[in-house]
């Protein structure tokens, strides 16, 4: 006798043979293309008050996936219109996209247009109405606003999910058949599509992509890159991205292909076409890196400053985190390089740690009188970047301590980037009290010993990003009143204008506070 799990389990293996089958089959007739066509919907398009860029968005990512766009249509908002384009489009391609229509008012008409195109017609979707119940609350739903759970009978939802965290979207997109309703809105079409692109991917085609960067700006080098571009044609796609605020790098260059043969020639190609030394090497993930980067250094037979240096702060870090747990444990961050590179070393060792659940690091940030917008912006993304629970004060630095002791009063240890030649700081170990007249506070002292080429290095060998005010010559930031770029970094030019190089050139390690008046 076979038991139900046994017919099951025959069952489910013929299923996936017969699956694989239908599957051989039609790829061996439309060899193995996918297709897709979008329907962008607007009467703001077509009269010039908007301009589309959700269908350039989408034929980016689907070409991407392997998809191939064979057409892009722009029509008003019509209802017929809208229901004979559908079902053109329906019978012609694999996915058809549509953007825009979905929204509350009496011009959004994309769902009655897909109904109307499947002879059907629209009907409130209860589940659809109870997420917009608990999307919008139930009192700020207005009649107008359940028109949008008015959809074609036969409509399915499609929650997305997101890749890092596995939830599930709040939000469904509404398709029918092969058709699919984004919003316009261009942040939120492309948040969606992101979250549902695997519904679109061609399994049979896998896209071969490498970046290079570039640190020339992209007219000095569009000639290279467009002979090499019209060299390999269509089977490699090579895109050109400046980027004016990168410390690293000015462009991107973008390569794509379904060969990887084609891909590493073209490659090669563009690096022996740029100048020498201008295609450097740059880490698009430091963070998520961090541990396995830092680590390797800590593990490398190297003994130079620089090595040793990371090594003894590493060490220090992991001290302190057998003596204190996270919650005892803040950062002192002022968006300061020295602050700066502590953070990624803290983040690091944490992340090597407890590899599992990287709990929020604590910062503490005691916001000077007068803060540059670069250093409050800095702090803002370093939160963002790195997870940061961020405790903040404004004013004298020993005051906000004492607050920080009522406030926090599980806060036992602060890590701090001083460095010796700081002031005030010559005579401080890895591990000092503060002063008896200060709050009492552990103070982690990992980088004391660092020098200013020694910090330089690790972040720019890193890659991490800092404030932008040291690429325009400040090399120690304090407050905009007492806070200069540093006058061994100028250069005047022939025309008698002024700039400075970027902080990391600054040789002579005695004159790092020269920008400063205090
Ligand atoms: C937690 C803490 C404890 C201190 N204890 C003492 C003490 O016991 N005795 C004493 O005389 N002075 C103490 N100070 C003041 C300290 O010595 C410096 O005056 C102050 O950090 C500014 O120094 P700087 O501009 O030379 O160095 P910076 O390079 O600006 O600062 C050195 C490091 O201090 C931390 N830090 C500096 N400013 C801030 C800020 N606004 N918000 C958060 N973190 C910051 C950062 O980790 C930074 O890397 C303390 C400061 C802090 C933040
Ligand atoms: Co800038
Ligand atoms: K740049
Ligand atoms: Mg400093």
């Amino acid at each position: 006798m076979l038991g139900t799990q046994t017919i099951v389990r025959h069952w489910r293996r013929l299923d996936t043979v017969v699956r694989h089958l239908v599957r051989q089959q039609c790829s061996a007739m439309d060899g193995n293309r996918v297709t897709a066509g979008i329907i962008i919907v607007g009467d703001e398009i077509l009269k010039g008050q908007t301009q589309d860029t959700n269908s350039h968005f989408l034929c980016r990512r689907l070409f991407a996936l392997g998809v191939e766009v064979k057409r892009v249509s722009v029509i008003g908002d019509d209802l017929d219109d809208i229901a004979t384009e559908v079902l053109e489009f329906s019978r012609n391609y694999t996915h058809v996209i549509t953007s825009g229509g979905v929204g509350p008012t009496h011009d959004d008409m994309t769902f009655e247009g897909v109904a109307k195109a499947f002879s059907t017609s629209t009907a409130p979707h209860p589940e659809l109405v109870q997420v917009l119940k608990d999307y919008f609350g139930p009192d700020n739903l207005d009649s107008a606003m359940m028109k949008m759970a008015q959809i074609p009978s036969t409509a399915k939802l499609q929650y997305g999910v997101h890749k890092t965290t596995g939830e599930r979207t709040k939000y469904p997109l509404v398709s029918v058949n092969n058709v699919y309703m984004f919003p316009g809105v261009p942040s939120l079409m492309e948040r969606a599509f992101v979250l549902l692109e695997d519904l679109f991917r061609n399994p049979d085609v896998t896209f071969h992509t490498e970046e290079l960067y570039i640190n020339r700006t992209e007219s000095s080098i569009a000639q290279e890159i467009k002979t090499v571009a019209d060299q390999f044609g269509k089977s490699v796609v090579i895109g050109s991205y400046p980027d004016l605020h990168n410390s690293y790098y000015q462009v991107k260059i973008s390569l794509e292909s379904t060969s990887q043969d084609q891909l590493n020639k073209a490659s090669v190609q563009i690096k022996s076409s740029v100048p020498a030394g201008s295609v450097v090497p740059f880490e698009k993930d430091p963070v998520g890196t961090a541990a396995e980067h830092v680590y390797d250094i800590v593990n490398s037979k190297v003994d130079d400053t620089f090595h040793t240096s990371v090594r003894h702060a590493v060490s220090i870090i992991e001290q302190a985190l057998d003596k204190y747990t996270l919650k005892d444990m803040c950062l002192g961050f002022n968006g300061g390089k020295d602050c700066t590179l502590l953070l990624h070393l803290f983040h690091a060792v944490v992340q090597k740690k407890y590899p599992d659940e990287i709990g929020k690091l604590q910062a503490l940030y005691i916001r000077s009188r007068l803060p540059f917008p670069e250093v409050e912006l800095f702090v803002q993304q370093a939160c963002k970047r790195y997870n940061l629970e961020l405790i903040r004060y404004e004013g004298r630095i020993k005051e906000n301590l004492a607050a920080l002791k009522d406030g926090h009063p599980n806060i036992k240890a602060v890590l701090m980037g001083t460095r010796k030649t700081d002031p005030y700081s010559d005579h401080l170990d890895s591990f000092s009290m503060t002063d008896a007249d200060w709050p009492q506070f552990m103070r982690v002292n990992p980088i004391l010993n660092w020098t200013y080429e020694t910090v330089w290095t690790f972040l720019r060998t890193l890659c991490l990003p800092y404030c932008s005010l040291y690429d325009h010559g400040y090399t120690s930031l304090g407050s905009m009143n007492n806070t200069h770029p540093n006058p061994s970094l100028q250069i005047v030019d022939s025309n008698g204008i002024v700039s400075y190089k970027p902080a990391y050139q600054l040789l002579d390690n005695g004159n790092e506070r020269d920008g400063r008046n205090v």
